[in-house]
């Protein structure tokens, strides 16, 4: 749910009427676009601080809207690394619980709290405790 990048940026290209609103873009206006706030909408993702694999269903995703779940932008800039991207995490994941036990820590923030500040989506004080076993295989 939390993307790495936050946000997207784009400008106008041309003066844009957005429809149902009187709001004008003029043209070379930036925009930014929140990623996080579309992902933790409630609207597409009720009780959006809880973890529940089952959103991401493929029932449940073919069901969304576009551009409700974008971690890696949209449209032709999007992520040109995006299944290498895909790929290194799962196997960074694999690698780490095939061989240890992670469970929250007395110390772990839940909801993990977003500095404000930061450009990446980083927690505050910059990472977030878990209590890690090695696990012994037979
Ligand atoms: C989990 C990993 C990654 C995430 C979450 C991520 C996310 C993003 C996002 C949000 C954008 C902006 C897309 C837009 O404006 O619509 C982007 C652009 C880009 N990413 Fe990634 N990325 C990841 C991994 C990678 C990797 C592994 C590579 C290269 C090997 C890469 C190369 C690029 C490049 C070159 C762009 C600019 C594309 C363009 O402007 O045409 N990314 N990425």
């Amino acid at each position: 749910m939390y993307p790495p990048l936050p946000f997207l940026d784009r400008v106008t290209l041309e003066r844009y009427k957005v429809p149902n609103s009187d709001l004008v873009l003029e043209k070379n206006t930036p925009i930014y676009i929140s990623m996080t706030g579309m992902h933790y909408d409630p609207e597409y993702y009720p009780d959006p601080n809880k973890f529940d694999p089952e959103r991401f269903t493929e029932e449940n995703k073919r069901n969304r809207p576009p551009c409700i779940y974008f971690p890696f932008g949209e449209g032709p800039r999007i992520c040109i690394g995006m299944r290498m991207g895909l790929l290194q995490t799962k196997l960074a994941i694999v690698t780490i619980l095939r061989n240890y036990e992670v469970t929250p820590s007395k110390n772990t923030p839940i909801p993990m709290v977003i500095d404000p500040k930061a450009l990446l989506t980083t927690p505050v004080g910059g990472g977030i405790n878990l209590n890690i076993r090695k696990i012994k295989l037979n």
